[in-house]
């Protein structure tokens, strides 16, 4: 059985005040049990999140991080830097990254790798754009971006891993997936993992699906079998959205 993840990727947003805010309201509320929980914050909260949510079921990530250890990087931080803190997950190759800063498959593969020798979970981003959806090639897109990103990768470390399908189109515009479409690309993601590696493997790593998930749309959503979770940005700013989220079963 995969355990459900619900991650909030709180992206740019957030102050320290306004994150301790946040996660104690967060932390005041039940949480399932039956969901890992983690919430990717801002670099510059993270030491403060990390103390914050020691001892609870909250786990830490960061949206980013640099594939080497140390060195002349400037602006950029290391999988050391994140283990000092107690930083367990990091999302990679976000939409946004790819879009905006120039994130390729190739630095995508190599902070993967990266992550997991350092024992941090990345959060692997695949994803169309609303182009390449219209044109009909976002099949060969996502198979392409899932291959290039395992390349190289165990599947013993290819089980550590999870994946977002973030489909750019449904990204902060309120247009969600419809769950059948949601559905279909992350059933596609684990027969290439299948390929990529075998069944076993593929039906051990988790498939979360991202873009404009809601309250009212998660219950939909994680009906469906390939999907083992959500990453959520604009919903995970407000404490009720959230939690609501992570009580998608609780709240029949
Ligand atoms: O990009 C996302 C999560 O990484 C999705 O963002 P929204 O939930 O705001 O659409």
């Amino acid at each position: 059985m995969r355990k459900p993840i619900i991650a909030g990727n709180w992206k740019m947003n957030n102050t320290i005040k306004q994150g301790e805010s946040l996660v104690s309201d967060i932390l005041g509320k039940d949480l399932s049990r039956d969901v890992e929980v983690v919430i990717c914050v801002p670099f510059t909260f993270l030491d403060r999140a990390s103390k914050l949510v020691t001892g609870t079921q909250i786990k830490l990530g960061a949206q980013n991080m640099h594939w080497e250890e140390k060195g002349a990087y400037t602006g950029e931080i290391s999988p050391v830097m994140l283990n000092e803190i107690k930083v367990e997950y990091v999302i990679i190759g976000h939409s946004e990254r790819r879009q905006y800063f120039n994130e390729t498959d190739e630095t995508v593969n190599k902070k993967i790798k990266s992550a997991l020798t350092y024992n941090l979970t990345p959060i692997v981003c695949v994803g169309e754009s609303l182009e390449e959806r219209e044109n009909g090639k976002y099949k060969e897109l996502i198979e392409s971006q899932v291959t290039k990103a395992f390349e190289g990768i165990t599947k013993e470390d290819a089980v550590k891993t999870v994946i977002a399908y973030e489909p750019i189109w449904a990204i902060g515009t309120g247009k969600t997936a419809s769950s059948e479409q949601a559905e279909e690309i992350c059933a596609l993601i684990r027969s290439i993992l299948e390929k990529l590696y075998d069944a076993d493997t593929s039906q051990k790593i988790r498939v979360l699906y991202g873009g404009s998930v809601k309250p009212d749309n998660i219950k939909e959503l994680m009906n469906m079998e390939n999907i083992d979770g959500a990453l959520v940005g604009g919903a995970s700013l407000k404490a009720n959205d959230f939690v609501q989220l992570v009580n998608y079963k609780l709240e029949e």
